[in-house]
């Protein structure tokens, strides 16, 4: 779609307002126009009507890991520990670059359905293709090549090159639609010296650091033990989580971390359903957003979630602190809206995305609010409290449809469908 277009009789919604019969108007990937009522007609202009939808800005999904789609499902109720060792890791071992392709390639089917425009993809397997998946779906994303450092100091020195260069290269994308992020995989699979190294490059290259951390007691326990801090407040002291750094998880943080964290700028991605799933814990989102720490949305993959609907992400985030805190109040429709889009987007370093106003980038789906589970009421609720990724109907990013009344039109569903199945069976056969 090269030609203008605006789309009518909508109803827009974004963190910060509502306008109930509206139109927005699109130019050279930009919204260049939003109102209330009819627009002004305008020669050679493609309308498109929006009656019956409600247009919002795309989701953004700040952790996961796009290749381990294939492993939905192996291992659904051990926690954390006892899943990585004994059962993704052993299943890992035998994913290559083509396998992680196809688990790529159905992550950004699932993805684009359920509305999310923007992602974070950390993962060691199939790099260059993600970018190249992720290139041709229209979609924008932050890529990195996730670093466990168990190894020599040579193979250390050698993993942090590679991920320093494929950082660079996905920050340079011909399109402008990746990023590049350094990601060291935790504090308790990366020594202290490596990340400190990490560190240093990612400066040195103008990178940002994302890292899992303070996922479970036990992982804080053991680093309070062995470097007489917990591992935010230690990280926080060595430099290592600065300005612009994301800190995934951040389950069990203490009262002087979130201070740190304020402090420091350091973004958070709230994983509520991986946590819960794995046993982890429930991260105080509410002290957080009192510390004013930016706060986003990540589904984290689909072997701990078992969706990558953020959807299902904000209904969660939303619900689980007012059960926690018995407070109704401890989050908001409108909060938890602005985690899932334009925190997420500053998050991963799209400045420029995350509302409906004129000058931001063209990301935007629509929903079919014309369903039972929906009338008669719409606002800020509906999105957070009634909708799903199964209500999504077209998918815009950058202007450009990547999803047309609920057809994808950058991808081949179906043969990536057959293919992860296919790559899923051959695994299993392998072993
Ligand atoms: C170095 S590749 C990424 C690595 O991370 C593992 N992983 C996936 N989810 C989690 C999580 O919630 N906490 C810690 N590690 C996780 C994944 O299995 C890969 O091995
Ligand atoms: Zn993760």
């Amino acid at each position: 779609m090269t030609r203008p277009y605006v789309v009518t009789n909508v109803t827009i919604i974004d963190a910060v307002r509502m306008i109930s019969k509206g139109f927005v108007k699109v130019k050279d990937k930009k919204i260049v126009a939003v109102g209330e009522g009819e627009p002004q007609a305008e020669y050679g202009w493609e309308r498109i009507d929006g009656q019956k939808k409600i247009l919002m800005p795309g989701l953004v999904n700040t952790h996961g890991h796009t290749p381990m789609t294939l492993l939905r499902g192996i291992s659904d109720d051990l926690p954390l520990e006892r899943w990585l060792n004994e059962k993704i890791w052993p299943a890992e071992a035998a994913l290559d670059d083509e396998s992680a392709a196809a688990g790529t390639a159905l992550a950004i089917v699932e993805m684009i359905r359920s509305g999310t425009t923007c992602f974070a993809d950390m993962y060691h397997l199939n790099r260059e293709g993600a970018a190249a998946l992720t290139e041709e779906s229209g979609m924008k994303a932050s890529l990195s090549r996730g670093m466990i450092a168990f190894g020599s100091k040579k193979e250390q020195q050698e993993k942090l090159k590679t991920a320093i260069d494929y950082a660079k290269s996905c920050q340079s994308s011909a399109s402008g639609r990746l990023r590049g992020a350094v990601f060291p995989h935790a504090p308790y699979t990366c020594p202290l010296e490596f990340l400190r190294e990490t560190k240093a490059k990612a400066e040195e290259a103008a990178l940002p650091l994302q890292i899992h951390i303070a996922e479970t007691r036990k992982e804080v326990k053991e680093h309070e033990t062995k470097h007489g801090l917990p591992p935010v407040a230690h990280l926080l002291e060595e430099g290592i989580l600065t300005k612009g750094s994301l800190a995934v998880h951040a389950v069990h943080i203490n009262h002087s971390e979130l201070t740190g964290l304020k402090d420091n700028g350091v973004h958070v991605s709230h994983n509520p359903q991986s946590n819960l799933k794995l046993g982890s814990g429930i991260a105080p989102l509410p002290q957080l957003l009192n510390h004013h720490i930016p706060v986003s949305l990540g589904t984290d993959s689909a072997a701990s979630n078992n969706t990558l609907d953020v959807f299902d992400e904000m209904r969660q985030a939303a619900m689980v602190h007012k059960g926690l805190e018995e407070e109704a109040n401890a989050t908001d429709a409108q909060t938890i809206l602005e985690m899932a889009t334009v925190n997420g987007a500053n998050a991963l370093g799209f400045s420029n995305a995350g509302f409906i106003e004129e000058g931001y980038d063209a990301d935007f789906i629509f929903i079919n609010s014309d369903q039972a589970h929906m009338i008669p009421r719409i606002n800020h609720g509906t999105l957070v409290y009634s909708a799903t990724g199964r209500d999504v109907t077209d998918v815009f990013v950058e202007g450009k449809p990547l999803m047309r009344d609920g057809r994808l039109l950058t991808v081949d569903e179906e043969k990536i469908r057959h293919e992860a199945m296919a790559a899923s069976e051959k695994l299993a056969d392998d072993h």
